[in-house]
C-alpha cells in the first residue's frame, strides 16, 4: 500500500505528518518506529496522524507517536505543524481550530507566514498528574515550587511539571556544556518517573529570555520541544526567576511562551515549515528489518 505523507518541522523538531482521514492508517509501534528511522525510514522525531474527531464542535483529532513508536499525549511543535498541514491539504479553511488530543482539547490559531499560536493547556504540578513519585529524593522550596534532588545526581536538582506530558526541568549555568546526553537518559530511567519524562536543561539569560535544550522521552535530544519550552517557562515563573512573556531560544529556533499564572493556559507561538511531500510503500519500508542489521 502507498501512503502519502508530508515532512515538516517546527523550530527543527521534525515530523512525518499523515492524513488519516483519506487514508486508512493502522500501524503498529514497530511500524511507526520504522518510519521514524533516520537511515532505514523517512526520519522524524515524531509522527503526527490527522483524523476526524467524533466529539461535537471539535474539528480534528490528532495523534502523536514518538520516534520509538509509542503514542504520547502532547506535542507543542507538532500541534503547530498539524494546523499548517490541515490548511495546506485543504482539510479546513478555518484559522482557529479545535483539536482533540490525548491531553485534551487544544485551540490553535494560524497567523501569517506559517506562524501558529497554540493554547497548550493548563500546566499541572502535583505528583500524580505528572506522574511522579518523590520517594528517595530530597526537596527544597524555591519560590512557589519544589525542587527535587536525587542522591546520585546531586548536581542537577530539578522541578517537575505536566503539560499533558511529563517534564523535569534543570537549571544550568551554560546550556551548551550541560550533560544533556547523560543526565537526560539517567533521569528518564528513574523509578520516580513511572511513565518516563522529558528532561529540559534551561539557562536563564534574564527574566524574559532563556536558552533550552530538551532530551525527549522516546526521541532523544531534539532541536526544540514545544511542551518542554512551556514546562521550562512555567517552572521558571514559579521559581520567581522568569516573567511572562518569555522567549525560549532552542537550538532549532525561537518559541514565545506566555503564561498568566496557576490555573491559566500556556500560550505558545512559533514557526512551522514544510520540507517535502511524498509517498512510501508500506511493504518496502516495513520490511527493511532495520533492527536486525
Ligand atoms: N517534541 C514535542 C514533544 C513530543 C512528545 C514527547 N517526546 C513526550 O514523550 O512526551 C513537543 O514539541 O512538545
Amino acid at each position: 500500500m502507498k501512503i502519502k505523507f508530508t515532512k515538516m518541522h517546527g523550530a527543527g523538531n521534525d515530523f512525518v505528518v499523515i492524513d488519516g482521514i483519506h487514508q486508512s492508517i493502522q500501524f503498529t509501534p514497530a511500524q511507526w518506529q520504522a518510519i521514524a528511522h533516520r537511515q532505514f525510514g523517512i526520519g522524524a522525531d515524531q509522527m503526527l496522524l490527522v483524523e476526524r474527531s467524533a466529539l461535537p464542535g471539535i474539528d480534528f483529532k490528532y495523534r502523536i507517536m514518538n520516534a520509538d513508536g509509542n503514542e504520547v499525549e502532547h506535542c507543542g511543535n507538532g500541534s503547530r505543524c498539524f494546523v499548517r498541514f490541515v490548511h495546506d491539504q485543504g482539510l479546513t479553511d478555518k484559522t482557529t481550530i479545535k483539536v482533540e488530543t490525548l491531553s485534551g482539547i487544544l485551540t490553535l490559531q494560524l497567523h501569517e507566514a506559517g506562524r501558529v499560536t497554540v493554547q497548550m493547556g493548563v500546566p499541572r504540578f502535583t505528583a500524580s498528574d505528572i506522574p511522579f513519585d518523590a520517594t528517595g529524593l530530597s526537596t527544597t522550596e524555591v519560590g512557589n515550587t519544589t525542587q527535587y534532588t536525587h542522591p546520585q545526581y546531586a548536581d542537577t536538582p530539578f522541578c517537575v511539571a505536566s503539560m499533558g506530558n511529563p517534564h523535569a526541568v534543570i537549571e544550568v549555568a551554560d546550556v551548551e556544556t550541560a550533560s544533556v546526553q547523560t543526565i537526560g537518559p539517567s533521569l528518564q530511567a528513574l523509578p520516580n518517573f513511572p511513565k518516563s519524562v522529558n528532561v529540559g536543561f534551561m539557562q536563564v539569560l534574564d527574566p524574559h529570555h532563556v536558552k533550552l535544550r530538551v532530551y525527549e522521552r522516546g526521541a532523544g535530544e531534539t532541536l526544540a520541544c514545544g511542551t518542554g519550552a512551556c514546562a521550562a517557562v512555567v517552572t521558571g515563573i514559579q521559581r520567581g526567576e522568569l516573567q511572562s512573556p518569555v522567549q525560549v531560544q532552542a537550538r532549532g529556533g525561537i518559541l514565545e511562551i506566555a503564561w498568566a499564572g496557576p490555573g491559566e493556559q500556556v500560550a505558545m507561538t512559533g514557526p512551522t515549515a514544510n520540507v517535502f511531500s511524498g509517498e512510501f510503500e508500506t511493504d518496502a519500508l516495513f520490511n527493511n528489518n532495520f533492527n536486525n542489521n
